[in-house]
Order: C-alpha cells, then sequence, then structure tokens
C-alpha cells in the first residue's frame, strides 16, 4: 500500500461521503437510503446456503444488479469443504487437518463448475481468488491482490473469493469467510458487504430480526454468543464481528438469508430486509485498517498512563519514554498490540524496533532523560474503537 492511497483513502468513499452527508450511523432511514448508492458491493456466501438452485438465483440478482449506475460486484463464497465431504464420500466433515484440506481441495473444483455454469447461463464471466491469511499480511501479494481483483472487474468478470484451505493451517487462516470478507472489503474499496446466511439477520432473545445496528457492543455482540454451527465454521458472533469490521473500513454491512426471493435487490433498493450496520462516516484508511484487522500481533507494548493519553487524545507517537515494558518477540515492522496499564488493548501499531531493543531503550530511558525514540510512529499507529 502506498502513501498516496492512504491518504485518498481517508478521504471516504460512496459510503463514507453518504455517511458523513446524513449521519445514517444513527437514522436507520437514512441508512437504507444510502445503500441504493452504493456501487462496489462484496456478497459473502455461506456453506449452509449453497445448495439446489442457490448458484442460479444468484447468477440473477447479479446479472440484474452489475453494470447498474456503475455498480460492480464481488463474491466470497464457501462450501468447498461441504461440497468436498460429499464429493468424497466423507460421513461428515472431517476434523483432520489433511482431511479438511483435501475436502476443500475436491470441492473447490465442483463450486466452481456451480458458479461457472450458473453464471454462464446469465451471460457472466467468473474467476476464482484462493487466498490465504499469509497473502494478505504481506503488503507486496495484498498490492498483487489488489491489482488483480481491479483489473477482473474493469474485465467485466465478478470474481469468486474463497480460503486457499488446500495449504491454509492454524497460523494462515482466516477463521472463517466471514473475516476474510471483511478483509477483502477496504482492498476492493466496497461500499457494501453482503453476509447471506440461512437466518434473516441477526436475531434478537425472541427470535426477532433485529433491523438496524448502531453499536455492536451494547445491540448485538451478546444476542450472537459465541455459536459455531456444524456446517460453517463462523456462526452469527463472527458476522457481528466481521460487520464491525467492515462498518470501520467505511462500508455498510447487512447480514440477510439466501434463501429470501431477491434478497440482493432488495437490500441495495434500501428494502428494510436483514440486519444494518451502518458504515463508520470516519473510516480508516485501507492501510491503517490492514494494521488494525488483517494484520496479526507479534507481540505487545505495555504503555504508562501518560502515553495512552498522548496516543489516545493527541495523535502522538509512542515513545520509549512511556513504555513499561514489552512481550512477545517482535522485529522491526512486525505488528503489536498496545496495552494500557489496565490491561486493556487502546491500538495496534507497526513497532519501528525489535522487542529486544524497545525493552532495553525503555530501559535506559526512564533512567537517563535524553532525546527519545520512536517505538511505534504514529503514521503506523491504529487506535482500537472503544467498543
Ligand atoms: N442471535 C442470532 N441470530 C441469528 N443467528 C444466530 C444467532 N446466534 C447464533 N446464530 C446461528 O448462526 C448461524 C449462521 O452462521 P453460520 O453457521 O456461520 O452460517 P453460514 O454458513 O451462512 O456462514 C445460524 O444458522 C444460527 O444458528
Ligand atoms: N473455505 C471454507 C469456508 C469456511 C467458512 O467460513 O464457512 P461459512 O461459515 O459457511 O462461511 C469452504 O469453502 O468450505
Amino acid at each position: 500500500m502506498t502513501d498516496t492511497e492512504d491518504r485518498t483513502a481517508t478521504k471516504g468513499g460512496a459510503a463514507g461521503r453518504a455517511a458523513a452527508d446524513a449521519a445514517p450511523e444513527l437514522d436507520p432511514q437514512a441508512a437504507r437510503a444510502a445503500l441504493r448508492r452504493c456501487r462496489r458491493i462484496i456478497v459473502k456466501i455461506g456453506s449452509k446456503s449453497l445448495s439446489g438452485d442457490a448458484w442460479d438465483r444468484l447468477a440473477a440478482e447479479v446479472a440484474a444488479l452489475r453494470g447498474r449506475s456503475g455498480r460492480s460486484l464481488v463474491i466470497v463464497s464457501s462450501g468447498a469443504i461441504a461440497l468436498g465431504v460429499a464429493k468424497l464420500g466423507l460421513k461428515s466433515r472431517p476434523k483432520d487437518m489433511a482431511w479438511l484440506q483435501a475436502a476443500a481441495a475436491a470441492g473447490q473444483s465442483v463450486l466452481m463448475q456451480r458458479y461457472e455454469e450458473a453464471f454462464g447461463k446469465v451471460g457472466l464471466l467468473v474467476a476464482q481468488v484462493l487466498l490465504t491469511h499469509a497473502d494478505l499480511a504481506d503488503r507486496t501479494r495484498t498490492n498483487n491482490a489488489r491489482n488483480a481483483l481491479a483489473a477482473l472487474l474493469e474485465a467485466g468478470a465478478i470474481p469468486i473469493i474463497n480460503e486457499n484451505d488446500a495449504v491454509a493451517v492454524e497460523e494462515i487462516k482466516f477463521g472463517d469467510n466471514d473475516q476474510l470478507a471483511a478483509m477483502v472489503t477496504p482492498l476492493c474499496e466496497a461500499d457494501l458487504l453482503i453476509l447471506l446466511s440461512d437466518v434473516e439477520g441477526l436475531l434478537d432473545g425472541d427470535g426477532r430480526r433485529v433491523p438496524f445496528v448502531r453499536s455492536v457492543a451494547r445491540e448485538a455482540r451478546h444476542l450472537a454468543g459465541a455459536s459455531t454451527s456444524g456446517v460453517g465454521t463462523g456462526g452469527m458472533a463472527s458476522k457481528v464481528e466481521a460487520a464491525r469490521r467492515a462498518t470501520l473500513a467505511g462500508s455498510h454491512v447487512v447480514i440477510g438469508a439466501a434463501r429470501e426471493a431477491g434478497i440482493i435487490t432488495r437490500i441495495v433498493s434500501g428494502e428494510d430486509v436483514g440486519t444494518l450496520f451502518a458504515a463508520v462516516p470516519q473510516r480508516l484508511s485501507a492501510r491503517k485498517h490492514w494494521i488494525a484487522y488483517t494484520l496479526r500481533p507479534r507481540g505487545a507494548i505495555l504503555v504508562d498512563r501518560g502515553a495512552a493519553e498522548a496516543i489516545g487524545s493527541k495523535n502522538r507517537s509512542i515513545l520509549a519514554v512511556g513504555v513499561l515494558g514489552v512481550r512477545g518477540t517482535f522485529l522491526p515492522g512486525d505488528a503489536v498490540a498496545v496495552v494500557d496499564p489496565d490491561g486493556t488493548e487502546i491500538a495496534r501499531g507497526l513497532a519501528r524496533m525489535s522487542a529486544s531493543d524497545a525493552a532495553r531503550t525503555a530501559r535506559k530511558k526512564r533512567e537517563e532523560a535524553g532525546d527519545d525514540d520512536v517505538v511505534v510512529h504514529r503514521d503506523d499507529l491504529v487506535v482500537l474503537p472503544s467498543e
């Protein structure tokens, strides 16, 4: 990612601007109306929803929406493992990693075949993009993926993204495709992410749809619980977290039911369906979003109250004098968590020095005053929202 991209991104895309104009993050009607103006749409569809005529219905909707007023669509599709389990004649989803990977490899080609057939019938080209978390944690590979996706959209093709499960073991996995979709959102500069599942949205304790979420912490997280279903891997908790992260990238997010007729069209028309999370008006640049929500911290920097305040409210760098200690073994350029004296993670950033250098310099600074050393520069630092 270049500095230019960083600066451009902070100005906000269609969703960011719409959000700032009408404050849809506070007003459900304005937020629904803003969906009509969305132009780059990511549709994530879960394993549970991919059976029967699901591909044909998806193809019909994408064909109807695409190209109209400059709209483009990207699909993040699960389903490889479920299809592979059936193809290999396994009784249930395997637990063993190599067998899961085998199922994904066997199923991914069937998955793409389904997309080829269904989208081909309505005259659309599809293209397979397989990613691992290690790809998106690498700046060069991230840029390559961004350029390839942009070229595919320019060529009029529909990218179908999935995790490259055959090579992804635990430490380089996204976790699930909801998180993959949230990470791809800033990469595609999407202004709307639609998470399609087997439920009509986030449901409350009485099983009623929650139409609009203002605050994930107050209104959504407790409802989603720590659910993980048998077929998919994410559950509602993962969708809610993915929604939170994508809204911070300036995208609106709707969780909706894949089985509902014309669901994508209805969402994009501003109808009151599914659960809407409105884009935050002050969105993070793609680079800062990448630092905070794609990279995984290699360690932590424990800061004193003065430093916590300086980075929180004054947009300052973290200087060695405010560092109380470090955890982990990070190197310069690695992602680190920034933790305040209460043990709360308040920020994430890229370290300017290794863990051992940071610990040594901080010790020295506490003993003798002098010019200060930057441990995390403010350009590489993202203060996390309090919720
Ligand atoms: N509060 C909630 N509202 C709606 N669904 C919930 C809630 N809590 C847990 N869930 C579960 O989340 C599931 C959807 O997530 P998941 O299994 O990952 O689906 P997918 O394969 O579509 O990604 C639903 O089938 C439901 O059982
Ligand atoms: N990459 C996996 C998807 C795993 C996953 O996140 O599934 P889901 O929760 O159904 O979206 C597959 O293709 O089976």
